[in-house]
Order: structure tokens, then C-alpha cells, then sequence
């Protein structure tokens, strides 16, 4: 079956809709930052990069570090924007844009986030580097697909009944990290810990400026449930939603991410950008063992 032009969408050089890029553009690792701007903090470490384009928060550039070729794209932030990069990067991969139609020998991608979250627990502090073993999405994103097969619902249920969650808001949805690149990027350093995705970061990661919250006690609730002796760690905008279209597509993803905010003791890194740097270094070193 070819797929029709309002589906999957390419401008008129062939390339992808929001993306702009080609098959030829995309590496098999895919590093993914919310950032537009670190996408250049990443790739000055290369030894030469062959490819750059930017359309609208998605920057990308594809080219080689110690002997690896890779691609580092920006998503900008959110879950919204990871529904449109995952599909256009599995597209890239795993769609012939010639025939339009779906090829018969399926790419994984290595799909590794770079990115900055806030703890939600005193004892993971500003400047740790933390794995995201499982994700919990609040963003909903997981719910627009079939997800039977993925979707931890017996974990969900029991952190939707601890929350008292609010039925107007999305069902919290669970998805883990691929095994495989988790055991390849663990060090003794590092915290592994349970990613909660949600869609904004002030309401929806319980800050308060001016405005009344719906549960003020949210990140109490977050921080002291436990599931199979596990607790949830740290808030950001992305994970869940990019574990849940990988695994759905069949790539592997990792979420990295430098604590730049410890919620209980209202601190934030006193220079965020040598801590982004910090795991930077940290990711590429992984990635070239
Ligand atoms: O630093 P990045 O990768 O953008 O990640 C975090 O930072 C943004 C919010 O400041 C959100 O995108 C959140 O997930
Ligand atoms: O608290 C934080 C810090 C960085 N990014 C987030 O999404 N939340």
C-alpha cells in the first residue's frame, strides 16, 4: 500500500515535512536534545560533520564522532513535537519515499536523549546525571496509538489511584528504556531512576507563580509513590513520549538527563550550562566505548 500525500508528507526536494531531511541525512544513532542550541554543543566534538539543516526547533546534523556517524537533532520542547520527529525520523528509516510504501527490511534506530530535568527527590541532587530506566507519560501521547502491548497499566493504575488523579487530565501511561543501551550507559555515578513526562513546566510540574494549582500536593504524591520498591525521580517534557513511539516502532531509546532543578530544597544549577556540558561529554564518551 502507498501511502497518500496528505499521510506522509515530503516537500518537493524529498525531503520530510517538518524535518527537511532525506534518508541519505539520517544516521542509524540518533542523539535528541530539546535545545536547538545544543545541537552545536555537541557536535563541535566531531571529527567532521556532513550534513546540517534547521527548520523551524528542529536542528539537525549528521556526521562523525571517533569513527561513529550520528545524527543530533533538536526537538524543542515537549511530547507534541516528539510524535512529529519520531515518526519523521522512523519514516526516514523505514519508508521508501520513492514508492511511498513501507520497506521490507525494518531499521532499529539507537535513539539516546541529551537532556535537562528537575528532581523530585532531596537526595538526587542539581548536577547528578540520571538514567531514565521506566518513563510515566502524562502528556497522552501513547493513548492516540495501540499500545496494549507496551503500556505498563498495572503500574498507571496504581500511581492514577495514589494521585487521586483528576479525570480531566490524561491517564498516566509507563514505558521503559531499552535494556541494551541502558546497560551500555550505566556507571557508578549515575542515578537510575523513573522519568514523569508531562506537557508544560509550570502547572504541569507543580510550579506555582500566580497561579492556583488543581492538586498543590502533585510532587508530594509523585515523590512518595512506589512501585515494586521503586520511586519516581525527576519531571521533564520529552521521555515518555519518545519510549513509547521507539518502542512502538521498534527502536531502542535512552533518556540522559543533568538534574538542573532539586524541587524539595528549591535549588537550581548555579551554571546550567557546564552541567549540560558535563553530560554531554559523558553521553559521547559512552557512545564511543
Ligand atoms: O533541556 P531539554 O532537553 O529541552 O529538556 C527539558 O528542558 C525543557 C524545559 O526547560 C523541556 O524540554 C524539558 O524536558
Ligand atoms: O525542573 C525542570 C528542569 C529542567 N527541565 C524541566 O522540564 N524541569
Amino acid at each position: 500500500m502507498s501511502l497518500e500525500s496528505s499521510e506522509l508528507v515530503l516537500n518537493a526536494d524529498g525531503s520530510v515535512y517538518h524535518l527537511n531531511l532525506k534518508p541519505e541525512h539520517l544516521a542509524e544513532t540518533v542523539i535528541t536534545v530539546g535545545d536547538p542550541g545544543r545541537v552545536d554543543k555537541i557536535t563541535r566534538y566531531f571529527d567532521e560533520v556532513e550534513f546540517k539543516i534547521q527548520k523551524r526547533e528542529f536542528h539537525t546534523h549528521t556526521g562523525t564522532y571517533k569513527g561513529k556517524r550520528i545524527t543530533v537533532i533538536s526537538t524543542g520542547i515537549g511530547p507534541d513535537n516528539i510524535d512529529i520527529v519520531l515518526n519523521e525520523l522512523d519514516a526516514l528509516a523505514n519508508i521508501d519515499f520513492e514508492t511511498r510504501q513501507i520497506k521490507d527490511k525494518l531499521t532499529s534506530l539507537e535513539i539516546i536523549r541529551i537532556g535537562t530535568s528537575g528532581s523530585i527527590q532531596e537526595e538526587i541532587p542539581v548536577d547528578s546525571i540520571l538514567m531514565s530506566e521506566n518513563s510515566v507519560g502524562f502528556d497522552g501521547v501513547l493513548h492516540f496509538y495501540d499500545s496494549k502491548d507496551i503500556d505498563n497499566t498495572r503500574y498507571a493504575d496504581a500511581l492514577a489511584e495514589h494521585m487521586n488523579w483528576y479525570n480531566k487530565k490524561s491517564y498516566p501511561y509507563v514505558v521503559s528504556c531499552d535494556e541494551d543501551l541502558a546497560s551500555k550507559f550505566h556507571k557508578p555515578e549515575v542515578f537510575k531512576g523513573t522519568t514523569a513526562t508531562n506537557i508544560g513546566f509550570y502547572g504541569p510540574q507543580g510550579r506555582a507563580l500566580r497561579l492556583q494549582l488543581q492538586d498543590e500536593k502533585m510532587n508530594d504524591k509523585l515523590g512518595s509513590f512506589e512501585f515494586e520498591g521503586k520511586k519516581i525521580t525527576n519531571l521533564e517534557m520529552e521521555t515518555s513520549a519518545i519510549y513509547a513511539l521507539s518502542k512502538l516502532l521498534g527502536h531502542k531509546a535512552l533518556s540522559m538527563n543533568i538534574i538542573l532543578a532539586n524541587r524539595p530544597s528549591g535549588k537550581f544549577a548555579s551554571a546550567p550550562g557546564k552541567s549540560v556540558e558535563k553530560l554531554i561529554q559523558f553521553c559521547l564518551d559512552r557512545l564511543a566505548e
